[in-house]
């Protein structure tokens, strides 16, 4: 991303400190990265911690600013409550939260363990709302003001086929940031929501389209406006509600899918036309996506 892909002025940002969980890779990392240019002290977490100094290092190299890689894994409150002490013992309070962070993998439901369930609302559900008590009860505290974004998906008003425990799950957050927008009100703590269509990433693209390789996401006849999402697009939008300028929107959920699952769903419920050959196929891919995955975790 450059700078002129931003809308907004230089320094929109500067003086917030903002944690993106999930900020090594993808939507994450482009959001820190637009965070970073606007002039923000940006925090990344993550599991593989050399996933996340890659991207401080290649983020500060092309633009400046300081960005600091914390490995952690969200679905730990001692781990996290770790890494709030590391970053409010250096520098001060945040006073910015992105809930990015999550898991995903598509299968029938029906071939789902608790531990399958455990592991995707573990991260989304859990983690999520793990991290926004552990930051709110510091802010709530010291009376700092403070804005939490959640990345959620469209399917929280239609739901998913095939990706149950993401659906369920993204649709807790979303209730959880409504509740909180009024309770913490009068904190100046304000929680917003996006959902996004489809922006490809690699994680995304290897859980959600498994058998598909590099061609996933392609096809874009099915799209309203012919194409997927653009990566600074959303970045726009992340910013925008993060910045103190947006102090009175609170509570909301705004999709930025090109009006896609107004026309499709935006979910997955072509493949109830799969086979047991491709759901079999499916599932090893996903394996072995994690296994690779699972291999540079230090946290
Ligand atoms: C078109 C419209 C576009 C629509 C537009 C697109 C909208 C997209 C919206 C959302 C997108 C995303 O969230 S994309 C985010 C994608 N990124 C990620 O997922 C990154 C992080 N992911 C991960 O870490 C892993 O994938 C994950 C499995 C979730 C967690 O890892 P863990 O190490 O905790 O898990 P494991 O120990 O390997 O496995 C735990 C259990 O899960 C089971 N399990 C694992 N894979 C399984 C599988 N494929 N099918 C069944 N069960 C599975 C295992 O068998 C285990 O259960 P037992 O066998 O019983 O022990
Ligand atoms: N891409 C898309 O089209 C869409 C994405 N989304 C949402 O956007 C967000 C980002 O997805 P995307 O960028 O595509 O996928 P990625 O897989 O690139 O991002 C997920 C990130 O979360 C981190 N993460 C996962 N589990 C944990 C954990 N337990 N603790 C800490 N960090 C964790 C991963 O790092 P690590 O494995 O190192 O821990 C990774 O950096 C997600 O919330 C997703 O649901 C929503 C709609 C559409």
């Amino acid at each position: 991303m450059t700078r002129d892909d931003l809308m907004f002025r230089d320094g929109l940002l500067n003086g917030h400190r903002i944690l993106v969980t999930g900020g090594g890779t993808g939507l994450g990392k482009v959001m820190a990265e637009a965070f970073l240019i606007l002039g923000a002290e940006v925090f990344i977490c993550g599991r593989r911690g050399n996933v996340l100094d890659e991207t401080a290092e290649e983020l500060m190299g092309q633009h400046g600013g300081k960005m600091v890689g914390l490995a952690c894994d969200i679905r730990d409150a001692d781990a996290i409550d770790d890494m709030l002490d590391r970053i409010w013992n250096n520098g001060g309070a945040l006073t910015g939260l992105v809930n990015n962070a999550a898991g995903n993998f598509v299968s029938r439901t029906q071939d789902l363990s608790m531990r399958g369930f455990d592991a995707i609302s573990n991260i989304v559900f859990r983690g999520s709302f793990a991290v926004t008590l552990a930051c709110g009860k510091r802010w709530i505290d010291q009376g700092v003001s403070a804005s939490v974004l959640s990345i959620l998906a469209t399917w929280v008003w239609n739901g998913s086929a095939f990706t149950v425990p993401s659906a369920m799950s993204k649709a807790g957050i979303n209730v959880m940031s409504q509740s909180l927008a009024v309770e913490w009100a009068d904190k100046g703590i304000r929680l917003n929501c996006i959902a996004p269509g489809t922006f490809p990433t690699e994680g995304m693209s290897a859980r959600l389209r498994p058998t598909e390789g590099g061609s996933a996401f392609r096809d874009t006849t099915d799209y309203p406006m012919g194409r997927v999402g653009r990566m600074p697009e959303l970045a726009n939008l992340a910013a925008f509600l993060m910045s103190p300028q947006a102090e009175y929107v609170s509570g909301q959920t705004i999709a930025i899918d090109g009006a896609r699952y107004l026309a499709t769903g935006g979910n997955f419920s072509s493949m109830r036309s799969w086979t047991d050959e491709q759901w079999a196929e499916a599932r090893q891919s996903i394996r072995a996506t994690t296994a690779k995955d699972k291999a540079q975790r230090t946290a």
